[in-house]
């Protein structure tokens, strides 16, 4: 039986390090994919991993249909075993319908990458629609740490080092320290109390204790 397949995980968790790695196993063996991404940070039409991993990818905008893509491969005499989709968290919840409708009607597999939940912790569209129609959910569990050493499981968006919580759901962006805005992986407590790296620099710094070192 073919799968829909949601692997999830905080961002720089490795999620397109393993799309990438699945197609490979995947192609290696015969099996003929393609992979799709939606607003990758590198740009339209590619999928990249901060391993320095990447490969050419159809991109997904909002009017794209999975169901009228595949159909029209295989009726022109294509072969499609698989469908690998990153960034799956910006795809419509119409997208992921079609996706379900491709795994039932065609037997392909599909396997799906992308993060969860928003800088407010709100589930994004597709993710919200992967959860409600995946066959199966995989978390990856390598994901990276919070400042405080505990498990980073929230995305955090910060201006400057603070957190913020307000601004448009999508955009694009990363985890180092380039753009303006930026993100970072956060555990829940310090999600909550919005206590980033910066943040936690600045106010948890012990006071240095009074320490006379004149000889008595
Ligand atoms: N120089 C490096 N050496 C080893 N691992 C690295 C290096 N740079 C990044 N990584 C790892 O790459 C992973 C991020 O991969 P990526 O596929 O881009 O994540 P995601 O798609 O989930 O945002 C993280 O697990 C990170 O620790
Ligand atoms: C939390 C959050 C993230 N994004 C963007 C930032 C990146 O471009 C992608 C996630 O990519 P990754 O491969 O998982 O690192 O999503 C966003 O637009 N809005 C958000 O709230």
């Amino acid at each position: 039986m073919a799968e829909l397949v949601f692997h999830s995980g905080p961002m720089d968790c490795g999620k397109s390090t393993m799309a990438l790695q699945l197609d490979h196993v995947h192609s290696t063996h015969g099996r003929k994919g393609r992979v799709f991404s939606s607003q990758d940070r590198a740009g339209e039409g590619v999928i990249t991993s901060r391993l320095g991993l990447s490969a050419r990818a159809i991109e997904v905008d909002a009017g794209f249909d999975f169901w009228r893509y595949v159909i029209s491969e295989l009726t022109s005499g294509k072969i499609v075993d698989y469908l690998v989709c990153d960034e799956a968290q910006f795809y419509t919840a119409e997208q992921i319908d079609q996706l379900a409708r491709v795994v039932d009607e065609l037997q392909l597999d599909v396997y799906a990458f992308g993060i969860m939940a928003d800088f407010r912790t709100e589930l994004f569209p597709g993710s919200k629609r992967l959860v409600e129609l995946a066959d199966r959910l995989e978390m990856l569990s390598l994901g990276p740490l919070c400042w405080c050493g505990a498990r980073g499981t929230h995305n955090a968006r910060t201006v400057d080092g603070l957190m913020v919580t307000e601004g448009s759901q999508v955009v694009v962006g990363d985890t180092d320290d380039g753009g303006e805005v930026r993100y970072e992986v956060l555990c829940r407590m310090h999600h909550r109390r919005r206590m980033t790296a910066t943040r936690a620099r600045a106010t948890l710094s012990p006071d240095p204790l009074p320490f006379d070192d004149t000889p008595q």
